[in-house]
């Protein structure tokens, strides 16, 4: 499937207060569909503040943010083309991983919810477990059933906020190739890491996120796996983020 070319998101001087204190700083940058942005940086760095923002869940402070070539302006919005795998499921424990996904398909309306509940759960390996208590799931497999979440409204624009956290083996190289699927269909993704196998086998672009702002941005192109460039700038912001606490 070919999409029209156009930006998903374009940001321009974004920034973000959290209790008082400027956790945002100044954040500008374009993502073009069928592009992945790789975000690494620091503890404490801004790294799922700069989603959430993104994602419509919090406001920005200033700044100006398109999505989808439309301003969001300053005011909460959420839209039903961004898909968020971030650090809380938003599974329903006491449901089964069935009746969760279901229970989605139908609020948004999907034409065949029963059909593709089932090949989603079958795509990320889940369907022997379908009719187990989300409750009852492991970490990786809850993970893999967020996913699955995501697979049902084939969002435009994925944002991931580690996604390979609690995955085996199989399951990394299950959401790779979910991923790289993905972004050929024309889907945007960003996607955080702390670490760089995860980033680089999708990034077209990585930034390290340091004070609320990208400090380093480089191509994948200019870049390799052992690129000590690269990783002594990305050790050095980590680093002095450790150094300035006692
Ligand atoms: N709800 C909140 N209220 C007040 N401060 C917050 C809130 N959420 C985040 N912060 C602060 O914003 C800063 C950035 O947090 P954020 O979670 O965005 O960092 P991060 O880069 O994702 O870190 P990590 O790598 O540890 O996940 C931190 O100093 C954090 O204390």
């Amino acid at each position: 499937m070919t999409q029209a070319p156009g930006w998903v998101i374009q940001a321009e001087h974004v920034g973000r207060m959290m209790a008082g204190k400027a956790v945002l700083q100044d954040v500008s940058f374009s993502l073009a569909r069928g592009k992945c942005l790789g975000i690494m940086g620091p503890n404490g760095a801004g790294k799922t503040t700069l989603l959430n923002v993104l994602s419509g869940l919090w406001p920005l402070s200033w700044g100006t943010l398109r999505r989808f070539g439309s301003d969001v302006g300053k005011s909460y919005q959420s839209d039903p083309r961004i898909g968020y795998l971030g650090h809380h499921s938003m599974l329903y424990p006491d449901l089964t991983a069935r009746e969760n996904l279901l229970f989605q398909a139908r609020l948004w309306g999907l034409s065949h919810p029963t059909k593709q509940v089932d090949d989603v759960l079958e795509q990320v390996r889940l369907s022997w477990f379908a009719h187990e208590m989300v409750r009852t799931y492991s970490r990786g497999m809850k993970q893999r059933l967020q996913m699955a979440r995501l697979l049902l409204i084939q969002p435009e624009l994925l944002l991931l906020d580690e996604p390979y956290t609690g995955l085996d083996l199989a399951g990394r190289t299950l959401f790779e190739r979910i991923l790289t699927q993905r972004k050929r269909d024309g889907a945007a993704i960003i996607l955080i890491s702390h670490q760089m196998d995860d980033v680089l086998p999708l990034a077209d672009a990585i930034v390290i996120l340091a004070r609320g702002q990208f400090v380093w941005w480089s191509s994948v192109h200019s870049q390799s796996q052992n690129d000590p460039h690269f990783f002594n700038t990305y050790a050095k912001w980590v680093s002095d983020e450790v150094h300035r606490y006692p």
